[in-house]
């Protein structure tokens, strides 16, 4: 019985983010709801940081395969219909979601790690000329 209210609860959370038009979203709140997705679904054990780089690469083999062979592609994809948009904002999805998860397992901070290596890019790739 309290398997089956943790279920409903866990479903309802989902349809609740259905709902939800974030355009501020932040990491964090990925990290912690991929947390919960697989707390809930017992896949913690699964959840491992080579697993999920695994799964991560598909997810990267998947994104590749919708501009495979399509030539060059213009900013902004004004030919793409909305369903092909919409299968290239999954893809670019899962991705993102293994991405922040595997850095979670790993027990990283990956706003952080990421703030800090643009830091070190613009040392490493100074601006030695103004764009006019
Ligand atoms: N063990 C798993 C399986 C899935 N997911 C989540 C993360 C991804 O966002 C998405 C991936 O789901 P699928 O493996 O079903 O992959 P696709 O959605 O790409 O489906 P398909 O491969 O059929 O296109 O689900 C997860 O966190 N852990």
């Amino acid at each position: 019985m309290a398997c089956v209210s943790r279920r409903q609860q866990a479903q309802s959370e989902v349809m609740e983010q259905k709902n939800t038009h974030s355009n501020n979203v932040t990491l964090e709140e990925l990290r912690d709801k991929l947390a919960e997705f697989a707390q809930v679904r017992g896949w913690e054990e699964f959840h491992s940081p080579r697993n999920l780089l695994l799964a991560l690469v598909g997810e990267v083999g998947e994104l590749s395969e919708i501009f495979q062979w399509k030539g060059e592609v213009a900013k902004g994809l004004p030919d793409w219909s909305s369903s092909d948009k919409e299968h290239l904002g999954e893809e670019l999805s899962d991705v993102l979601l293994y991405l922040v998860r595997l850095a979670d397992v790993c027990g990283l901070d990956l706003g952080q790690a990421a703030l800090r290596k643009l830091v070190k890019n613009a040392y490493k790739y100074p601006i030695t000329e103004l764009p006019c």
